[in-house]
């Protein structure tokens, strides 16, 4: 499956980096920078829309949502029976077939982690994609990392999770090393005592299993120092704000585009 990127920003220059591994990648993109910067990485290029599709079996289009209705309106009449593969958030498979008419779509959402091939993705499929093309995209899209295939009225929710979950684990992970500079700690220590300290726990759990509640336990001895910021998080609503968070974002998803 060659794949055409449209839009090289942060996402469509993660994609080409983890699937030009496998296959066929060229990149179109309006800023001549950035097609600079394709070049540099050693991505194939062009600069007409035309071309990319003509020599692609899918498109990918990510760009931003103010951009797609005009790149929705190039891409009639070029797409044929190729796939269209959008990752742009908050956007339907319905509203880019009421453009494109009843095309071939896949909806993905994916995170910035496809940039280390440890993306985290969803996708869902309108019925015009075929059993054989679901799967190459799936053989395919495995490369950039872990995907989940979910009914699309959950993409919203999984673009607040996932896709916008690693500004909100950066952000922790900021205020953590920004404490170990209170306690006297460079920055560049702390945070990497941090990212240790985080990474270390995640395997933990994901090896040993169990519920994040569980270890916080075992981690908290009885009138120790654990559970003295245990309450302060408590107290502050730590876990309210976090999944306010996460459904402010969600609902943010659906007033997108
Ligand atoms: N960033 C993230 O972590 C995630 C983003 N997404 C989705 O991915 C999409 C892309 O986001 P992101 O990579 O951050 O965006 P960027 O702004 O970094 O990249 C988009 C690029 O597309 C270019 N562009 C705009 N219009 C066109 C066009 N018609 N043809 C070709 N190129 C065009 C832009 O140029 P210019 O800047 O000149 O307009 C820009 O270089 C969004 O829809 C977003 O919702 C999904 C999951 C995670
Ligand atoms: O902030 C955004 O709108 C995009 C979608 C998910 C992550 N970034």
């Amino acid at each position: 499956m060659r794949i055409g990127i449209v839009g090289y920003g942060n996402m469509g220059s993660a994609f080409a980096s983890a699937l030009k591994e496998k296959t066929q990648v060229v990149v179109y993109d309006v800023d001549p920078a950035k097609i600079d910067r394709a070049r540099q990485d050693h991505v194939a290029t062009t600069e007409s829309l035309e071309f990319l599709v003509w020599n692609s079996d899918a498109v990918l289009v990510a760009v931003k949502p103010k951009d797609v209705p005009s790149l929705l309106e190039d891409l009639k009449g070029l797409l044929e029976e190729r796939l269209l593969v959008s990752i742009v958030a908050g956007l339907s498979i319905e509203k880019i077939q009421r453009t494109l008419g009843e095309k071939k779509v896949i909806r993905v959402m994916p995170n910035v982690n496809v940039l280390v091939r440890r993306g985290v993705m969803a996708f869902w499929a309108s019925p015009q994609v075929s059993s054989e093309e679901k799967k190459a995209f799936v053989e395919l899209f495995s490369s950039c990392g872990k995907l989940y295939e979910i009914k699309e009225d959950m993409m919203d929710s999984f673009t607040a999770l996932a896709g916008s979950g690693p500004a909100f684990v950066f952000k922790f992970l900021h205020a953590m090393a920004l404490s170990g500079v209170m306690e006297g700690f460079p920055y560049s220590t702390a945070l990497s005592i941090v990212l240790d300290t985080v990474v270390g726990s995640c395997e933990l759990l994901k090896e040993m299993g169990g519920v994040p509640e569980e270890w916080v336990l075992r981690v908290a001895s009885p009138g120790g120092t654990t559970v003295e910021g245990i309450k302060v998080l408590e107290e502050r609503g730590f876990v309210g704000t976090v999944m306010e968070c996460v459904r402010q974002t969600s609902q943010k998803a659906k007033r997108l585009t």
